[in-house]
């Protein structure tokens, strides 16, 4: 059953999103609300929930809230990533990730993706990620097809950005980039060329694989949906060129300039599809407005940093040379790696507390299925959080 609401369409104004901004900007030192604020669940014909300020949480959701933080300096001592403001997970069912992973390893095998390698693929649990990132699905075809584009994606950056050990090359990205794109929105080639062509896009698992994926997801995604997501992909895609050239010259980039890229090379064609799991399908528009992209766009710059967090200890292992956060304003702002972890957290919170702050203001004033989209990517964070922190894919050293 849904684990997020369906809500009724707000009456409200500008100045009621004022105030959402207003009062959330009193609740800098809890923890970040496992729900949007805004998007609560209520029951149909009452007043919109606004967050009531610092005492909004509750008397025992204080005392939840310092088990918490309990645990989470154990897990800070335990992983080297301080407490993030991020949301908690919303579930957690473990039969149905492993459902999930199971299904998405045996779909990378049929696709020819990892092999020899699939152990690690199974170890790395992106079934767990989607039953964590998605509470209001307990699908699991839904949620494979989900587990499919990320894994394909995942595999674009390994088979062909910065896992040499999978045969990446810089020389050869752009022409690899180049042919996944095609694998994602089909090139129309005369007859001649058609059969040839095939072959060629079946000449890669990569290529395969993102093809598959966007077939079946297909299934649950509406043309839009669909359209939203090749674009996603495409401009990942730049974003891994982009590292590339970074790479293939030696270059340290800036911190603007990394942040700007953490935007691009980033979780956000996962969670365009946040609304392509839960079956509540935002339109083309309002995905698009731009009040929507700046807060969206800045809930997958937080996600992804997080990901620049958990995975530093993987990539100091790695040979070539490895972007994350903390390296760059450790290089930039001449500081110790422990002070630009930190200075990394701060960055990621301010992020996040935007995007609370925004979408909060955004549900209120938004469609049902806006609201539904926003609550959606704030339960995504939390998720993706979670997942990160104890993946074999970054907790195996
Ligand atoms: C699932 C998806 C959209 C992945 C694309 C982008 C990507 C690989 C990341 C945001 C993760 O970054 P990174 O290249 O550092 O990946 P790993 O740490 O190697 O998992």
């Amino acid at each position: 059953m849904s684990q997020l609401s369906r809500m009724t369409a707000p009456t409200a104004r500008h100045h009621t999103a004022r105030l959402v901004a207003g009062l959330l900007g009193h609740r800098q030192e809890h923890a970040a609300p496992k729900v949007l604020p805004a998007t609560a669940p209520r029951p149909a014909g009452t007043a919109t929930p606004l967050p009531t300020g610092p005492t909004g949480l509750g008397t025992s959701a204080a005392r939840i809230a310092a088990k918490k933080a309990a645990a989470g300096s154990a897990e800070a001592r335990a992983t080297g990533v301080p407490e993030l403001y991020c949301p908690p997970a919303m579930r957690d069912d473990p039969a149905l990730g492993q459902e999930v992973n199971d299904r998405l390893v045996s779909w990378a095998e049929e696709a020819g993706l990892y092999a020899g390698r699939l152990d690690r693929v199974r170890a790395a649990d992106f079934g767990r990620l989607m039953m964590l990132a998605h509470p209001d699905t307990d699908d699991p075809d839904r949620l494979l097809a989900a587990a499919r584009c990320a894994l394909a994606e995942w595999a674009t950056d390994d088979y062909y950005c910065d896992d040499e050990t999978m045969g990446s090359r810089t020389e050869l990205l752009g022409s690899q980039l180049g042919l996944a794109h095609a694998a994602l929105d089909p090139a129309h080639l005369p007859a001649r060329y058609a059969s040839g062509w095939e072959a060629d896009l079946g000449a890669d698992p990569v290529r395969v694989a993102l093809r598959s994926a966007l077939h079946h997801l297909a299934g649950y995604a509406d043309s839009a949906q669909l359209a939203r997501l090749r674009h996603e992909v495409a401009v990942l895609f730049v974003g891994y060129g982009q590292e590339g050239s970074w790479r293939s010259r030696g270059h340290m980039p800036t911190v603007r300039e990394y942040l700007a890229h953490r935007q691009i090379n980033s979780f956000l064609p996962c969670i365009a599809l946040v609304d392509v799991v839960s079956g509540h399908p935002l339109t083309a528009s309002e995905y698009a407005d731009p009040r929507v992209r700046r807060a969206v766009t800045m809930a997958g710059t937080a996600g992804t940093l997080v990901n620049d967090l958990y995975s530093m200890t993987k990539e100091h292992q790695s040979s070539g040379v490895e972007f994350n956060l903390p390296t760059v304003i450790a290089e930039e702002e001449r500081c110790s790696p422990g002070e630009a972890v930190e200075r990394s957290v701060e960055i990621h919170d301010e992020l996040v507390r935007t995007y609370e702050t925004e979408a909060a203001a955004l549900a209120v004033t938004g469609s049902p299925q806006l609201r539904h989209f926003l609550a959606g990517v704030w339960a995504w964070l939390g998720g993706n959080r979670e997942w990160h922190s104890g993946s074999l894919r970054y907790n195996d050293a």
